[in-house]
């Protein structure tokens, strides 16, 4: 009988994930058994696996510096299999189940990434801060005087004017035009974006409710439209304080699988909390070891 590997299933604002522990640094998971492992169908089901392994045993070469400063590195990796450098709403899913099991104990703790160590902080039962660090604005092209880069072409629609942000990973943010419904936009295509990164986006839409207050959509990079994307709604309330000039540090980001808060911070960094919950543990036979 094959091996059985411990799992466990977690979301923040349904943005869900399988968590893989892997303590001894033994499961280098490959794409396709992170992919296998996130198969709605055939597999656990998630938006992406997250990897559960110490900083001092991880392969590579960015993560191993950081062994000092955060015990745990977050391994993510998208429904598809392809490795993303950072996940907001991961890491706090993330930082839960090291709280659970008892391999984190205090309220604030830093954790590794492929986009730099985070600080994660336990403001009450149901928040959970995490510092995402310094953004940028990405622009690979001389933005228009409106400042967009980039344009969004969705099936049914005029080209749509975005703007792009580095948030560790990439996202090209559009300002939804009044005449279009957020709500009846088709985000089962993956829309075009031109210039399109080295390496993919992330594609937000962007719906302003008032001062400090946005609603979004999201089509992530190797995955689909997921029900909430945390770099992407920071993402979003970064480039709503672009467009709207700073009339505030803060922005509540209604996704559709909740809410979220969102916070510049000075030294151009920004803050993203929100809710983690642990739906569910269980064992797979789904070979998750190296080959
Ligand atoms: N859901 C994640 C973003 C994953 C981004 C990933 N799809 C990528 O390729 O960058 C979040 O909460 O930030």
């Amino acid at each position: 009988m094959a091996d059985q590997t411990a799992f466990t299933k977690g979301h923040g604002t349904e943005n869900d994930f399988v968590l893989v522990p892997d303590l001894e640094g033994v499961r280098d998971l490959t794409a396709q058994q992170a992919a296998r492992l996130a198969d709605r169908r055939a597999g656990i089901g998630g938006d992406g696996v997250i990897r559960v392994v110490p900083t001092a045993l991880a392969t590579e070469g960015g993560i191993l510096a950081q062994a000092q400063a955060a015990r745990w590195f977050m391994d993510y990796r998208n429904a598809d299999g392809s490795v993303a450098e950072m996940c907001g709403n991961g890491t706090r899913v993330f930082a839960a189940y090291l709280r659970r099991e008892g391999l984190e104990t205090a309220d604030e703790f830093a954790i590794a990434t492929r986009a730099g160590t985070k600080l994660v902080r336990f403001e009450s039962p149901d928040v959970i801060a995490v510092n995402l660090g310094p953004w940028r604005l990405a622009q690979q092209v001389i933005a228009d005087e409106e400042g967009f880069d980039a344009l969004v072409h969705l099936d049914g629609h005029e080209p749509l004017s975005a703007l792009s942000l580095d948030l560790g990973n990439p996202h090209a943010v559009v300002a939804l035009p009044e005449q279009i419904d957020l709500d009846s936009l088709d985000l089962h295509r993956l829309p075009v974006v031109n210039p399109l990164p080295p390496h993919g986006t992330n594609v937000e839409f962007v719906r302003p409710i008032g001062v400090g207050h946005i609603r979004m959509r999201v089509h992530e990079r190797g995955v689909g439209e997921t029900r909430s994307c945390g770099t992407g709604a920071a993402a979003a309330a970064l480039a709503t304080r672009f467009w709207a000039g700073d009339v505030t540090d803060t922005w509540t980001v209604d996704v559709p699988g909740g809410r979220l808060r969102v916070r510049a911070l000075p030294g151009h960094e920004v803050e993203l909390a929100g809710p983690a919950v642990l739906v569910a543990d269980g064992t797979t036979d789904l070979e998750v070891r190296s080959p």
